[in-house]
């Protein structure tokens, strides 16, 4: 199947950064969230970036003008009918996303295929929920988009071959390399990824180093490109906590338990960058750890 026009729910950091590369490689985009605010944002955010790639001669200022063309956004999910290939970006939860899948579904093309970029949700359970499993990917972008190489390709139990190779194929089209994963929690990165940043915030917790101790230890010893509470800070805590619940149920190891630290700043709705607050205050010029 051909894959023209894509669907993208969720406005935030991945679906603004999805929308990006997808209008890039020539595909049209449709940009859906709940907030006119979120959407506002996210062209904002969109142009800026486009904007720095033709500052630093990436791209050329009519490349821009296209890409920034072929992208429109929408409150009414039913905007999305016509798409060939839907990407759900929205917030890391699983009735959140269950919730879109229901209101979307009856205006789609039988043939449209339907993903999620989630970090760390089983592909099999929601997929399961929908008229279409045989049709459904887990479709994982890293952040930030547009400089990340890498796109999991997560099959549930039901996904047909066609499916999966139609996305390889939009994948080699975005410029981008595949890695497949099998369908367990977290998939491969955040496997890997999300207890080594649950690590940080317990080092934090017990007092082993400061926020700024483990960010450069982990950057100068071990050559990381951010420190690991930066890179939660830059993740959202909201999702980095909602991975590791996902971890923690889905796998039941306690060595999955989420610091509670972490717990507690997502409680007090310090989730990182998105919020001016998180490891770092960033209300000021240059970012100060909080702890
Ligand atoms: C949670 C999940 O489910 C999965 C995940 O995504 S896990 C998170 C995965 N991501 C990471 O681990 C990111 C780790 N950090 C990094 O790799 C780097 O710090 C970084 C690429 C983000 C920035 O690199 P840097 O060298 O410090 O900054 P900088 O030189 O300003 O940027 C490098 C390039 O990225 C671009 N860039 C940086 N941030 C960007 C953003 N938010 N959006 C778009 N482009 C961005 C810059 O324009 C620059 O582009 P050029 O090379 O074309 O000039
Ligand atoms: N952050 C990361 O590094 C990565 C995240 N992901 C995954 O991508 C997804 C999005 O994450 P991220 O972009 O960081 O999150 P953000 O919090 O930045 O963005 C989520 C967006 O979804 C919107 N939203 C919430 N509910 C709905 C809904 N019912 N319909 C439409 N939009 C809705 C939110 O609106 P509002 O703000 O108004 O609630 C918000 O604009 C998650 O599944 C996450 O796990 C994957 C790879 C990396």
């Amino acid at each position: 199947m051909e894959i023209k026009k894509v669907g993208i729910v969720g406005a935030g950091q991945m679906g603004n950064g999805i929308a990006h590369v997808f209008a890039l490689a020539g595909y049209d985009v449709v940009v859906n969230d709940i907030s006119q605010e979120a959407l506002d944002k996210a062209v904002a955010t969109i142009t800026r970036n486009l904007d720095r790639q033709v500052s630093r001669e990436k791209i050329t200022a009519e490349k821009r003008d296209t890409a920034l063309a072929r992208i429109t956004t929408t409150l009414q999910l039913e905007d999305l009918g016509q798409t060939d290939l839907v990407i759900e970006a929205a917030t890391e939860r699983e009735d959140v996303k269950n919730a879109i899948f229901e209101r979307l579904l009856p205006h789609l093309k039988p043939e449209t295929i339907l993903t999620s970029n989630t970090s760390s949700i089983s592909i099999t359970r929601l997929a399961s929920r929908t008229d279409r499993p045989e049709k459904f990917m887990g479709f994982h972008f890293m952040n930030p988009v547009p400089v990340m190489q890498l796109v999991e390709l997560i099959r549930g139990i039901a996904t047909d071959e066609a499916t999966y190779h139609t996305l390889l194929k939009v994948v080699e089209n975005l410029g981008k390399t595949a890695a497949s994963a099998e369908d367990f929690p977290a998939f491969i990165v955040n496997r890997i990824l999300m207890p080594m940043i649950n690590e940080a915030v317990y080092t934090l917790y017990e007092g082993v180093g400061s926020v700024k101790s483990i960010d450069e230890s982990m950057k100068l010893g071990a050559n990381h490109p951010m420190g690991p509470l930066e890179l939660a800070d830059f993740i959202g805590l909201d999702t980095c906590l909602a991975i590791m619940n996902v971890l923690h149920d889905g796998l039941a190891d306690t060595k999955y338990r989420p610091c509670p630290l972490l717990t507690k700043y997502v409680e007090a709705g310090w989730l990182g960058r998105k919020t001016q607050r998180g490891f770092y205050d960033y209300r000021g010029e240059t970012p100060v750890p909080t702890r």
